[in-house]
């Protein structure tokens, strides 16, 4: 079933509103994982519930309990479950999306104020945390209810909502409220007949995708202390084992500057891929273009485009991502740190789980510090994990998403497996039951994660169009 015109033009006609309330989004700087900005997350869970309250969305907040962070106890941002229409001849559909956001800051290299939205003068790309991951495609399908609603046109399936606040800090909470309400026990998540997420990426900047896979994470954050203060340099340089050295030596045993992960046993879990799968990465539209466009250099690890995509998309890969503790000022103060921590996360893909990979990664690491014979002591943390998952894109819910994609942007999507993670998705397929579809609406380029994160107008635009249109081919399979 298309979806009506009326619904195409109205998007067109409220395109400056769409990318107003875009803007109020966006200047909640509801960060998960900074403990000083946890009021920021609740601020947006009730920002976002009264508009969906506003659109006709019947709505709950779930307190998903507590959690330590950095040695403090914080409430978690609760979840906002929402529903609209419970007609028993129409499908249901869950939509999941993510209203926390990372870290950012205008001193990273932000050309502007990353909670201000700013509509670029002549590209028209809307700037700005969250404005692709993950609050452009929430708004979506805000902008979808909003037709319905003013217009009085009912919906053609049932909606059920799961919103939350914490994705950017490994879920906590929600897989337990998953299981709890979705085992078939007469639970709100019970009947639900397929599930939506639009949380992720194209592949490129022209080609509209959907996604049928995600890679899992373990997240670790490795600690080596030692002093009882920071040191002066120059009076106990060469005359105590410090912390800073011997985690820079751990941590330059994880990887290879090629990507290869050290750990014993964790490449090796992962099968080679086969002819066949290979061929299916060799059709996919991307170049090395691609990525060195979106990297913003020529950084790419491979020639090989097919190499490219496994690396991102079939293959396990080891991050270092940050030291706390150490001295990152201006200046060349002269100290040895007292307490240092290393964070890296491992990228997973099937087999392996957290529960498989973890034992090997505290294993290596414990037997690489008692190589170094240090007197400082070693201390590991696995802060959060997810599992990886892959769905049967020959699904109906795929093929509604295929059509949906044919009708708005007159092109073929690109069938691709995510490199990032969003641990929820696995729960939501084992728990319930049914089959998962990622529909991303932001493109390649957005720099998800990193400064000057933007939104095309063009994809939230279309994209909530595709959003809408997806529904109404739902109806028809
Ligand atoms: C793909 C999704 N938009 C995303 O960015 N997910 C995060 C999830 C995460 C886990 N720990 C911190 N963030 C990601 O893949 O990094
Ligand atoms: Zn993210
Ligand atoms: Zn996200």
């Amino acid at each position: 079933m298309p979806a009506p015109t009326e619904f195409l033009q109205f998007v067109d006609q409220n395109a400056d509103a769409f990318i107003q309330r875009l803007s109020d989004a966006v200047a909640i700087p509801s960060i998960s994982g900074d403990a000083s900005h946890r009021k920021d997350v609740f601020k947006m869970a009730d920002w976002l519930n009264d508009q969906l309250k506003a659109v006709g969305v019947e709505t709950q907040l779930v307190d998903l309990g507590k959690h330590i962070m950095d040695d403090e106890e914080l409430q978690l941002p609760p979840a906002i479950l929402g529903r609209i229409g419970n007609d028993p001849k129409k499908k249901t559909v869950l939509l999941y999306g993510h209203f926390d956001v990372q870290p950012a800051n205008k001193s990273d290299g932000w050309d502007t104020d990353p909670f201000t939205l700013v509509v670029h003068p002549t590209n028209g790309q809307l700037i700005g945390r969250g404005s692709s991951d993950d609050k452009g495609p929430i708004l979506g399908w805000l902008n979808v209810l909003q037709y319905h609603f003013q217009t009085g046109k009912e919906l053609p399936v049932n909606l059920k909502m799961c919103f939350e606040g914490m994705e950017e800090s490994g879920s906590e909470g929600l897989d337990d409220l998953v299981k709890r309400e979705g085992s078939g026990n007469g639970g709100w998540f019970d009947g639900v007949d397929c599930v939506c997420i639009s949380d992720n990426y194209w592949l490129n900047t022209r080609t509209p995708a959907l996604t049928y896979g995600l890679r899992g994470l373990t997240y670790f954050k490795l600690t080596v202390s030692g002093p009882s203060r920071d040191l002066h340099s120059g009076v106990f340089g060469r005359t105590v084992h410090e912390p800073m050295t011997d985690l820079i030596h751990l941590m330059g045993q994880l990887v290879s500057p090629t990507g290869k992960i050290l750990i014993p046993g964790v490449d090796e879990m992962v099968p080679p891929p086969t002819e066949e799968e290979k061929a299916i990465y060799s059709g996919l539209d991307y170049s090395i273009q691609d990525i060195q466009d979106a990297a913003g250099a020529a950084i790419a690890l491979s020639d090989d485009k097919v190499n490219v995509l496994m690396g991102r998309m079939r293959y396990p890969s080891l991050s270092l991502h940050g030291i706390e503790g150490a001295f990152s000022g201006v200046g060349a103060k002269t100290v040895i740190p007292a307490k240092v921590s290393g964070k890296f996360s491992i990228r997973l893909v099937p087999p392996q789980t957290p529960d498989a990979v973890n034992p090997l990664v505290i294993a290596y690491l414990q037997s690489e510090f008692a190589k170094l014979n240090s007197k400082n002591k070693l201390h590991i943390e696995d802060l959060h994990g997810g599992k990886p998952w892959v769905a049967d894109h020959k699904h109906w819910n795929f093929e509604a998403a295929k059509r949906a994609t044919e009708a708005v942007y007159k092109q073929s999507p690109d069938l691709t497996r995510e490199g990032g993670s969003i641990p929820v998705t696995l729960t939501f397929a084992e728990t319930l039951g049914v089959n998962v579809l990622l529909l991303p609406m932001g493109r390649g380029d957005d720099g998800a994660h990193s400064t000057n994160e933007k939104l095309d107008r063009s994809n939230f635009i279309e994209g909530t169009k595709l959003l809408g249109t997806y529904l109404y081919e739902l109806a028809s399979v």
